[in-house]
This record gives C-alpha cells, structure tokens and sequence, in this order.
C-alpha cells in the first residue's frame, strides 16, 4: 500500500547565506501492506514524524521515492497531493483537531462537504459513522460541550467518514485517558477488521503498538534492524551445504 525506497530527508535552518543542514532520516527503505496496522516507535527527535508527513505529502523528501496505492506520489504537484490525499487519507491526532464552531455533527460533516456530496448522501453517511463511534447521542454538541474521549471521537469519524483506505495517526491517544484509549483501539482493530483499512500510528505507548500487527522502530533517522531469529547467512550456508551433501 505504501513503499518508501530510499528515503532520505534533511531540514534547512537558519537565515539565508547562513543556513545549516539537518538530516533527519537517512535511506529509509519501508512498505506497509494493505490492511496492515504498522506502528511507528522511537525516541523523540527519532524522525517519526517526519516519516508521516512524508507519506502524506507535506513535506518532500531530499532523496527517493514514495509509491502510495500503486501511484508514485513523489512526482505529483501540490494540487494533485492534494487531491491524493483527499481520496487516500484519513488523519487521527492527539489533538482532534476539530472546528470549535461547528457541531459534532458538522465536523464529521465538513469532508464531504469538501467532496461536493450531495446533502441526503451525506446525512446517510455522517449518521452511520457517527454511530460507529458511539457519538450519534451527542450530534448536536459543540466540541467544547464533550468529553476528550467523545471528541476524539467525533475526530476519528471525520477522518473515516470518506472511506480513506489508509489512516495515518500521530499519537492517537496522547490526550486520552486509560478507559478513552482502550475504545479508541478497539474501534481502530474493528474498522482495521472490518473496512479492511490500513493504519500507520505514531507511538510512545505500549498499549497502541500491542493492537499493531507490525512495529517498525526509528532510531536516529534510520530503521532499527529487527533482530532476525536465524539470519539469512545462515539460511544460505544451510541450503548451500545440503544442497553441496546432496550431490557429492
Ligand atoms: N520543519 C523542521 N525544520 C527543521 N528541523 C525539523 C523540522 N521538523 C522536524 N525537525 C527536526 O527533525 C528531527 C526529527 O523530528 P520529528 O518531529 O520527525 O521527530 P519525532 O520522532 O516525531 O519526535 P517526537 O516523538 O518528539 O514527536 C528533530 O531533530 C527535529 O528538530
């Protein structure tokens, strides 16, 4: 679903003729299956965010390519990232996110909107995800008028309402309390299990990474090799070696 080959990124900083150079993830070479749920660990300053906003578009890597759906992204233009994103993403953050000024309602509302659905459909879709959630009691409600749970939420449900085949959440549950967090990833494994959605989620916390069926860890910028149980040298030397019994 995702392929990333041979990512590498640095930021520039500084006043022009003084800038400096930081590099941040350095041959990042990673695919995410489809239905996958990948999680994203390491420490702070890792480049774990980064990596997001790489997949997403916002930001440009210095060096490699990025294929998402089949598409290779790192060639398209701002209003085709655009476009792309729309039809492939949905985002989950730590901190919702929502529009204060429009109802819980509204908020699931706004990307279809955005798509230009026509009101009936998007009554039929924003009800039936609101009750996924669990929030379909509170429609009416300001996000100032619920609950951290309640609002993430209602964040959640906007963030799927358009059936993105992919979700990408920066610690989902940061801003959650024990009791929010254990619903957020049970609807995070139902809708991975159901719609076959495919989740990358940005983690410090074990409770998140345990629902992942794959945890890829950073490590200043680069993957952490996970240690193998037998190592492919071995396996060659193995097979070699029969192979050599076989015919002598
Ligand atoms: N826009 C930017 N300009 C310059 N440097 C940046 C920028 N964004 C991130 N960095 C640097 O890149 C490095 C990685 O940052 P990133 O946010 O990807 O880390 P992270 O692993 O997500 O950290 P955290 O867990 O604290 O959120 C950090 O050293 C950070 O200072």
């Amino acid at each position: 679903m995702i392929t990333m080959m041979g990512i590498s990124h640095q930021f520039k900083i500084g006043k022009k003729g003084k800038e400096r150079i930081v590099p941040v993830l350095h041959d990042i070479d990673l695919s995410v299956e489809k239905g996958e749920i990948v999680a994203i660990v390491g420490r702070s300053g890792s480049g774990k965010s980064t990596l997001l906003n790489l997949m997403s578009g916002y930001i440009r890597p210095t060096a490699g390519e990025i294929k998402v759906a089949g598409r290779m992204v790192t060639k398209l233009d701002e209003g085709a990232w655009a476009d792309f994103r729309l039809a492939h993403y949905g985002f989950i953050f730590q901190n919702f996110q929502l529009i204060s000024s429009m109802t819980a309602y509204e908020n699931v509302e706004l990307p279809l909107v955005l798509k230009g659905v026509g009101q009936s459909e998007r009554r039929k879709r924003v009800e039936k995800m609101l009750e996924n959630v669990d929030i379909a009691a509170f429609a009416s409600h300001y996000p100032s008028e619920l609950s951290g749970g309640q609002q993430q939420r209602v964040s959640v449900a906007r963030s799927l309402v358009l059936e993105p085949p992919i979700v990408l959440a920066d610690e989902p549950s940061g801003s959650l309390d024990s009791e929010n967090e254990k619903s957020l990833l049970t609807m995070i494994k139902q809708l991975n299990h159901e719609l076959g959605i495919t989740f990358v989620i940005i983690t410090h916390d074990d409770q998140v990474a345990s629902v992942a069926h794959r945890t890829i860890r950073l490590q200043d910028g680069r993957l952490a090799r996970q240690a193998p149980l037998v190592s492919v040298e071995s396996i060659k030397e193995t097979f070699d070696l029969a192979k050599g019994g076989h015919h002598s």
